[in-house]
């Protein structure tokens, strides 16, 4: 739930600073009364997730996270809550050594956290250990504390950011609170929709703590959550040559699948025509799994030309393959100039053979790809996805997506798109040729290479969370098809 007009906007901690500083300087709200509204926020979404809850443990940290903690406490206490405060033992400075005073004049007690002491009993846990001043991995004695409230049964509510996520990358640099609730405060953080983060935050509140609307007005953001994006609907005397024709380029010896994968995702996503550029080992198998596939068999770039110019859009990669057939074949798909999604080892042969593009490009690399792409490492990507994202469409020419839970879409003028939809059931391969077959099938039917690689990543998921309904584990990327063609002309916001 989002209570901000901007709620499609992503910030990074930086630019929240930025707004906290406006609020404070430009709008006369103290700190502490800032965090007086943060407290009071979260203590009501608290009551509202979990109406029966008596008696609650607030986990404080030294920083202004802490301080939110023990107003919370302070308000549980008022309620006739039984609150107990556990501390590390850094002893809070500035506003939050204000919250801890305001908490012991309601006569709360608190009390050091002991290296593997038992947690107490709780109908809630609330998280105020970090938050946006978290600058590395959680140290022994907080690691220590985080593990233990991981291990326990107890629900927690984290405020403003799970304790160990980075808000502003997703990354946990060593271990992070798993909520089930997070309540975030003035804007949302860029960092709690990508990479580790679905695995931490639980369901996610941004509260805008009652501040007026000018305060945004003019403040630089950084990203934007992906929402509703639709075709227009289709002309009722539309042809076939009005939809556009795809060509993928790829399938080398016992790789028929990846192709044939990426080429019924086409036809699925609206695809007027979608021919298949493939070894001849492939085509009796093609043509008997899916007869609207128009399969050709290519020896090299001679017999490649002919469908090149008859395309309108490439698909280069899926089970392409990095030998002198698939390397052949991709220099030629590439000189072309066509509009195009680059996949697989389509990325990995650009990665050996860098090439910048200026025109309707869109790669797809998962980490490891991105990885070689730009020279770095998995772990590297990870730390800063948005950074990584950024740097391949900058790089390249080409709209980039990083794909991975929270996939990114980034264009090279610096524009990021976040979609937070699609489900781990998703993590099987074919997932990956088929959303190269969207996206091409997109930019077939005229959608930009940033507009077709949004509302492919977009339909991608949501096909993925309706498939998911039949259940996550042993989801076949095949079963996404027939979501796709159900899905038809777009999404909406869930
Ligand atoms: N002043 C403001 O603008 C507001 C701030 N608010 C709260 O304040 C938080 C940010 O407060 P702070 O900037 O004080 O930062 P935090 O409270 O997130 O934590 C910073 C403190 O933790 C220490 N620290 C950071 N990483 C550590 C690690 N890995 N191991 C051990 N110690 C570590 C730092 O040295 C510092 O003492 C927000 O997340 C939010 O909860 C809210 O009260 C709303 C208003
Ligand atoms: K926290």
């Amino acid at each position: 739930m989002h209570s901000s007009p901007h709620h499609r906007d992503l910030y990074t901690v930086e630019q929240v600073r930025a707004l906290d500083r406006r609020a404070i300087d430009d709008l006369g709200i103290t700190g502490f009364e800032l965090m007086n509204r943060a407290a009071t926020a979260a203590f009501a979404a608290l009551c509202r997730h979990w109406p029966e809850a008596r008696r609650i443990v607030v986990f404080c940290g030294p920083g202004n996270n802490g301080g939110d903690g023990y107003l919370l406490a302070s308000l549980a206490h008022g309620a006739g809550m039984a609150v107990e405060v556990i501390e590390l033992s850094d002893a809070p400075r500035g506003d939050a050594a204000l919250a801890r005073d305001t908490w012991q004049r309601s006569e709360g007690t608190s009390r050091h956290w002991q290296h593997d002491a038992p947690l107490p009993q709780a109908d809630v846990y609330v998280d105020a250990l970090y938050g946006t001043g978290l600058n590395r991995a959680p140290e022994a004695s907080a690691a220590n504390l985080i593990q233990r409230i991981n291990a326990s049964a107890v629900p927690v509510l984290a405020l403003d950011v799970p304790s160990g996520l980075n808000a502003d990358t997703g990354e946990c640099p060593g271990v992070a609170v798993r909520a089930d609730l997070t309540v975030s405060f003035i804007a949302a953080k860029r960092g709690l929709y990508t990479g580790q983060a679905a695995t931490k935050v639980g369901g996610l509140q941004i509260d805008t703590l009652g501040l007026p609307e000018i305060l945004w007005q003019g403040m630089p953001t950084d990203a934007t959550l992906l929402e509703a994006m639709h075709l227009p609907p289709r002309a009722r005397d539309a042809h076939k040559g009005d939809c556009g024709h795809v060509l993928a380029v790829g399938g080398d010896r016992g790789t028929a699948g990846a192709i044939r994968l990426c080429g019924e995702a086409a036809l699925r996503s609206g695809a007027g025509l979608v021919s298949i550029a493939t070894r001849n080992e492939n085509l009796i198998a093609l043509n008997s799994a899916r007869p609207e596939l128009m399969a050709h068999g290519v020896h090299g770039p001679q017999e490649l030309q002919p469908l090149l110019d008859r395309a309108d859009v490439l698909a280069v990669g899926p089970g392409l393959g990095q030998g002198a057939w698939g390397h052949a074949l991709w220099l030629t798909a590439l000189d072309s100039g066509k509009p195009m999604v680059l996949d697989a080892d389509g990325l990995n042969l650009l990665a050996r053979e860098p090439h910048r593009f200026d025109g309707h490009v869109v790669l797809t690399p998962h980490p490891g790809e991105a990885a070689r792409l730009l020279g770095t490492t998995i772990a590297q990507v990870q730390t800063d996805r948005f950074a990584a994202a950024r740097a391949l469409a900058q790089r390249y020419g080409a709209v980039a997506v990083l794909k991975g839970s929270g996939s990114l879409v980034a264009h090279p003028d610096g524009r990021l798109d976040v979609c937070i939809w699609g489900n781990p059931g998703m993590a099987t391969g074919g997932m990956g040729d088929l959303l190269t077959g969207v996206i091409a099938a997109l930019l077939a039917q005229g959608c930009s290479a940033w507009d077709a690689a949004r509302m492919g990543v977009g339909l991608h998921a949501r096909a993925g969370d309706l498939a998911a309904h039949h259940g996550e584990r042993g989801l076949l990327a095949s079963d996404l098809l027939e979501p796709l063609r159900a899905l038809g002309n777009g999404f909406a916001h869930d």
